[in-house]
């Protein structure tokens, strides 16, 4: 792969990045870094640009303007690399597709090179070692849309371990997660972070947050702020990033 880290970079720097869609504004000179070793859980309202965010970092929305550098290096090239692992929003994926929990996790040691090549025993080791940290191993030849909520996001966790990602994307794993599979997935994402992969997480789940993350951003097309949970939780500026009075005072 071509994809050369710059030793000493941010894990993700994404900087001054507007994107549009047509006429939509999505990202307005959005700038957000994470360093390795770091989980950062993304706020925002419907709409606020938290995906178009991940699509960037991922080098699959190009911005209009801005940059968006993954260690150091272009974000397209890292995914290829397997340097960046996504967990997407169940919405976007098709669960009737006839692959099984392991072909899911498989899908992590490919990278850019599809199903063409036939997967080594170091692959089917790190796929065994990745469903038996997301505690999966015994629905491997399940269908995956044959798993509850929290077990297919937490497949799809095994996904990016599997391909040894240092930056992992997650787009609501919360949403429809039995408590079960969240205190799996929390424990998980900590040894990640504490293994040096840095982790941006997009969540509604504001409670969970404190004991989640190590900083928050708050996301309204641009980055409003970025800062300590505690702080950045503060009804006042929940309130800017959703334009509203979380507190019930009248305006
Ligand atoms: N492919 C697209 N074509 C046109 N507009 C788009 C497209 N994708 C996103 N948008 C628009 O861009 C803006 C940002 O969308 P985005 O999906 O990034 O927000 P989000 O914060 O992830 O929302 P949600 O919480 O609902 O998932 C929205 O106004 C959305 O309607």
């Amino acid at each position: 792969m071509t994809f050369h880290p710059i030793p000493g970079s941010s894990a993700v720097d994404v900087r001054d990045v507007t994107v549009h869609y047509g006429d939509v504004l999505a990202l307005d000179k959005a700038t957000l870094s994470l360093d390795p070793g770091r989980i950062c859980g993304l706020i925002g309202m419907n709409g606020s640009g938290k995906s178009t965010l991940f699509k960037a970092v991922m080098g699959i929305v190009k911005p209009d303007s801005g940059t968006v550098r993954v260690f150091g290096g272009s974000p397209a090239e890292a995914r290829r690399a397997g340097t960046v692992g996504y967990v997407p929003q169940s919405e976007g994926v098709d669960w009737a597709f006839p692959v099984s929990v392991r072909d899911v996790v498989m899908m992590g040691r490919y990278g850019g090179l599809g199903f063409t090549r036939r997967p080594r025993a170091e692959d089917h080791d790190a796929v065994a070692a990745a469903l038996d940290r997301v505690e999966l191993a015994h629905l491997a030849d399940r269908q995956i849309g044959q798993l509850s909520g929290g077990q297919r996001k937490r497949a799809f966790v095994a996904r990016g371990i599997a391909q040894g990602a240092s930056v992992l994307l997650l787009d609501e794993p919360f949403a429809g997660v039995d408590k079960r599979s969240e205190a799996t997935i929390t424990r998980l994402l900590r040894e990640l972070a504490d293994d040096g992969a840095a982790i941006l997480i997009s969540t509604h789940d504001l409670h969970a947050l404190p004991d989640l993350a190590d900083e928050a951003v708050l996301l309204l097309h641009r980055v409003l702020m970025h800062g300590a949970p505690g702080e950045v939780l503060k009804a006042e500026n929940i309130a800017l990033a959703f334009g509203l009075d979380v507190l019930g005072r009248k305006p």
